[in-house]
């Protein structure tokens, strides 16, 4: 396996430590030694928070992250292609739909963490480069005595093309970021669009620098997923938003029974099938599974300092879109 996300792991490690301590001073015991009674019990009981979830199985937080990153570099390469089959190409209305609701406005500055192969960064830049050439067309138009030399030049500066917004996408998986950097090359991204390879709960950004934060899919693999709602607060400059796509709890009892019949029969044959991985969309079924209800995650998104937090269910709860504000 590649590194994974070296300093990622060494952070983590060090996150738990660093934590430890911070409870220790809160309770007034920075000076107590490991070997009384009290701080031995401490220190158990922190070892026993210590442990999380993948998927199902508990494992221990400092397992979770390797664990994750064999998942998305096992799945990269198929990625793409298994979301449409899985879904059928549901995934992409769940996508549009999220672009639809965040409504960029020309200029903005978007982050978008555990991006992956692009699908979210890409929706954007064709939102934003469609809506800059609307006004540039109606700004031309009431320009009538323009050189068709201005004009051209009006549609030649890619750069500009955006209207200043740029995105960055932001993932801890260098295999996901390399299938994303060939997609935009096939396709023609290149303005506008940046690839960084970091962690959700330790992003590589000054504080106060994005008008949107975006994350698809991506937060239920997190180990920490306030530490990571913390961190989308402090990159994001007051007033700018968080927006957050990710699977939900189904509110429908039959279509919950047809969720699961598809989910736990379906989905890992065709993981197997297709990817030839039938472990790693077993993971994806039971994370699914274990990740907070709407009410429960609109709720961490609170605990990190966000206002006016909504959400939106889609597909009867399959997944939901929450939002909230930096004020
Ligand atoms: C390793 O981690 C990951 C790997 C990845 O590749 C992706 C992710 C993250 C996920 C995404 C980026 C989104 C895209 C991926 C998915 C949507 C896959 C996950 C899918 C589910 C958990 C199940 C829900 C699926 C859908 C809503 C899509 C629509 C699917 C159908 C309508 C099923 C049609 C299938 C058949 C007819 C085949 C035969 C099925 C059976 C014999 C089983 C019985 C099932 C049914 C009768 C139908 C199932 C009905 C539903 C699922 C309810 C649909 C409800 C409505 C349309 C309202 C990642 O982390
Ligand atoms: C299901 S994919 C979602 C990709 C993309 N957002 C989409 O909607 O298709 C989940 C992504 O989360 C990334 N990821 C998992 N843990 C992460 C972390 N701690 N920090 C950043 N990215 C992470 C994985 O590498 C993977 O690319």
């Amino acid at each position: 396996m590649a590194a994974p996300g070296s300093c990622a792991l060494w952070s983590c490690c060090g996150r738990g430590w660093s934590r430890a301590m911070r409870g220790c001073q809160l309770l007034g015991l920075r000076s107590s030694w490991p070997g009384d009674p009290l701080s031995a019990r401490l220190l158990s009981q922190e070892k026993r928070a210590a442990e999380t979830h993948f998927g199902f199985e508990t494992v221990s937080e400092e397992e979770k992250g390797g664990k994750v990153y064999q998942v998305f570099e096992s799945v990269a390469k198929k990625y793409d292609v298994m979301n449409d089959m899985m879904s059928l190409g549901i995934h992409r209305v769940w996508k549009d739909l999220l672009l639809w609701k965040m409504r960029p406005l020309p200029g903005t500055q978007l982050l978008d963490v555990a991006g992956g192969t692009g699908d979210i960064a890409f929706r954007f830049l064709n939102y934003v480069q469609s809506q800059h050439q609307r006004k540039q067309k109606r700004q031309l138009r009431a320009q009538q005595n323009l050189s068709w030399e201005e004009i051209a030049k009006e549609y030649q500066n890619e750069e500009d093309s955006l209207g200043g917004s740029r995105v960055v996408v932001c993932d801890i998986n260098k295999e996901m970021l390399k299938v994303g950097k060939q997609k935009a090359l096939a396709q023609g991204y290149r303005a506008g669009l940046a690839w960084v390879l970091g962690d959700a709960e330790e992003l590589p950004f000054d504080d106060d620098k994005f008008d949107i934060y975006t994350i698809a899919f991506g937060i239920r693999n997190v180990t920490h997923i306030d530490q990571a709602l913390q961190e989308a607060h402090r990159v994001l400059k007051p007033g700018g938003r968080f927006l957050c796509l990710e699977f939900s709890q189904v509110n429908n009892p039959l279509i919950s029974r047809l969720y699961d019949l598809y989910s736990f029969q379906v989905i890992p044959v065709l993981g197997e099938v297709i990817a030839g991985d039938w472990k790693s969309y077993q993971y994806l079924v039971e994370s699914i599974r274990r990740f907070p209800s709407q009410e429960e995650f609109k709720e961490m998104i609170e605990d990190a300092g966000f206002h006016k937090v909504t959400y939106e269910s889609l597909t009867s709860g399959i997944v939901a879109i929450h939002s909230g504000f930096k004020l």
